[in-house]
């Protein structure tokens, strides 16, 4: 195998003592990159307020050389908080009624991936594998191809892939779909994911699977559209599952562990950990808690709902709002329910740094992970990881997180019935010890097996597999 190109909108970049930041994909792509030598290139985090952003800076560690382009303010506007995530992040979330289609952020997003791959090519050499990442660079590709590039191609959808009639809502779907089949490889979280979009494929007349036989493999297919054979395949994403168990047993005594303990003064804790956006249903969970408490009188005072909310992409207008939107129902939920000695729900607004959060997950005897649509989800998967293997707690799960279709021991729910979440909260904190060392055993061995290296070695693996197609287009 040549060297590897990985690129992506955010790089995870070493800091200043060259330590590799914490978290699974940037962990496991780091080594995989460390491996076979090769370079990340994307976004600087940086944006210049007028015109060209300038050239390249380059930076290395080890094996692996890191390339970033700054943004302008206006790709930034209209590229990222513009196409990328008011009209492709809501759609893709099945939020059409959140979506803000504009002829000029869609002219942005495709000039910023034209810009992307003009910079790449002077970086590709033949034998080198190219894996590009999520939503912000599907057109990549494509672009690559224009300009000559016949290497291997992976792409990697780290959200859900919308049904039909959801994605044909956008104005310029079709490029969007076409996008996707100058790829040799598109992998999806789920299989959910890659049956939509080959139902896309399908109701465009455009394409359909290739393989023989009458009953497809859902996880996998071979496909034939614009002119292209190329491969999807569904690989979930998994965290360092052994590395965060162990993080988590050795937070127990951290300050802010034992802090919250203290707090708490023998309360049940519950936990909900999520970037503040509307797909993660952080509203919906909070009337679900209130429906909690009503439904349950006794409980009063015995449990605490704990929400790490840190703002994210807080340039949209939809993110600004959910930020006044959560605040107001968890001080209406304090204020009505609460008594002067015990407040429900411990809202924060910041983010929490990996160890810590490890040790609360760990304290929490509920994980309350209830997302409208997630492509994955992974504090679904950390909060399993961080358990106690004697006395775990029990993770209540969204239906529409792809982390459903893998953890089978979590009570799932559905976030739209406010009820429903109210039971399986209930549900979660009365369950048997027996019942939650059963659960809790099966998921964890799913984790085990199938953590984050597996994830990048299996997908890279797939990609080697694939011959690519040279074919006219
Ligand atoms: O880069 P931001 O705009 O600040 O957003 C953060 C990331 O959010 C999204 O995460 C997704 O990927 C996870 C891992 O595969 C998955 O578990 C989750 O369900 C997704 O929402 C986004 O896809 C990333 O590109 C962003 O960097
Ligand atoms: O205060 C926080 C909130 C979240 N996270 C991490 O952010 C990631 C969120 O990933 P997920 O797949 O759940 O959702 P995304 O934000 O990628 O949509 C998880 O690894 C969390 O542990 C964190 O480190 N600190």
């Amino acid at each position: 195998m040549g060297r590897m190109i990985v690129v992506s909108n955010r790089v995870p970049l070493p800091d200043k003592e060259g330590r590799m930041p914490a978290g699974g994909l940037a962990v496991a792509v780091h080594a995989a990159l460390q491996d076979s030598g090769g370079i990340w290139f994307g976004w600087s985090g940086q944006s210049v307020p007028e015109g060209d952003p300038g050239p390249v800076s380059r930076r290395s560690h080890g094996t692996i050389d890191y390339v970033l382009t700054d943004l302008s303010d206006r790709d930034m506007d209209e590229y990222y908080s513009g196409f990328a995530n008011r009209v492709l992040w809501p759609l893709f979330h099945c939020r059409i009624d959140l979506a803000e289609y504009s002829r000029r952020d869609k002219e942005g997003y495709f000039r910023v991936n034209r810009m992307f791959a003009d910079r790449l090519m002077p970086l590709i050499e033949p034998d080198d594998i190219i894996w590009v990442h999520d939503y912000h660079l599907i057109p990549l590709a494509e672009e690559l191809r224009r300009r000559g590039v016949t290497n291997r191609i992976g792409f990697f959808l780290h959200i859900p892939w919308p049904p039909a009639d959801i994605l044909f809502a956008m104005p310029i779907y079709d490029q969007i779909l076409k996008g996707l089949s100058a790829y040799d490889l598109v992998g999806f979280q789920t299989d959910h994911d890659l049956d939509n979009y080959i139902s896309c494929l399908i109701r465009e007349g455009v394409g359909d699977r290739v393989e023989e036989g009458t009953r497809p493999d859902p996880s996998r297919a071979t496909l034939s559209a614009y002119g292209r054979t190329f491969r999807a395949r569904t690989f979930g994403i998994g965290i360092e599952t052994r590395d965060f168990a162990e993080l988590a047993a050795a937070s127990t005594e951290t300050e802010a562990v034992t802090d919250m303990r203290r707090s708490l003064a023998g309360r049940d804790l519950i936990i909900g950990v999520d970037r503040l956006d509307y797909s993660k249903g952080i509203p919906q969970r909070i009337l679900g808690f209130e429906r909690f408490l009503d439904l349950n009188p006794d409980r009063a005072g015995h449990v605490t709902l704990l929400q790490i909310a840190p703002s994210s992409r807080s340039e949209v207008p939809e993110y600004r709002d959910m930020q006044s939107e959560v605040e107001a129902l968890a001080g209406h939920v304090n204020g009505t329910r609460g008594r002067i000695d015990w407040t429900p729900i411990r809202y924060v607004n910041q983010s929490v740094e990996r160890g810590a959060l490890a040790g609360l997950y760990r304290e929490a005897r509920v994980g309350l992970v209830t997302p409208l649509r997630d492509g994955m989800n992974l504090v679904a998967k950390e909060y399993v990881a961080a358990q106690n293997p004697d006395d775990p707690g029990v993770l209540v799960l969204s239906r529409f997180a792809g982390a459903a279709r893998e953890l089978k021991g979590a009570v799932l729910c559905n976030p739209y019935d406010s009820e429903q979440t109210a039971r399986a909260i209930e549900w979660a904190l009365s369950m048997t010890l027996e019942e939650r060392r059963d659960r809790w055993r099966g998921m964890m061995d799913y984790l085990l097996a199938n953590d984050i290296q597996t994830w990048c070695r299996s997908y890279l693996q797939a990609l080697a597999d694939t011959a690519p197609d040279r074919g006219t287009r």
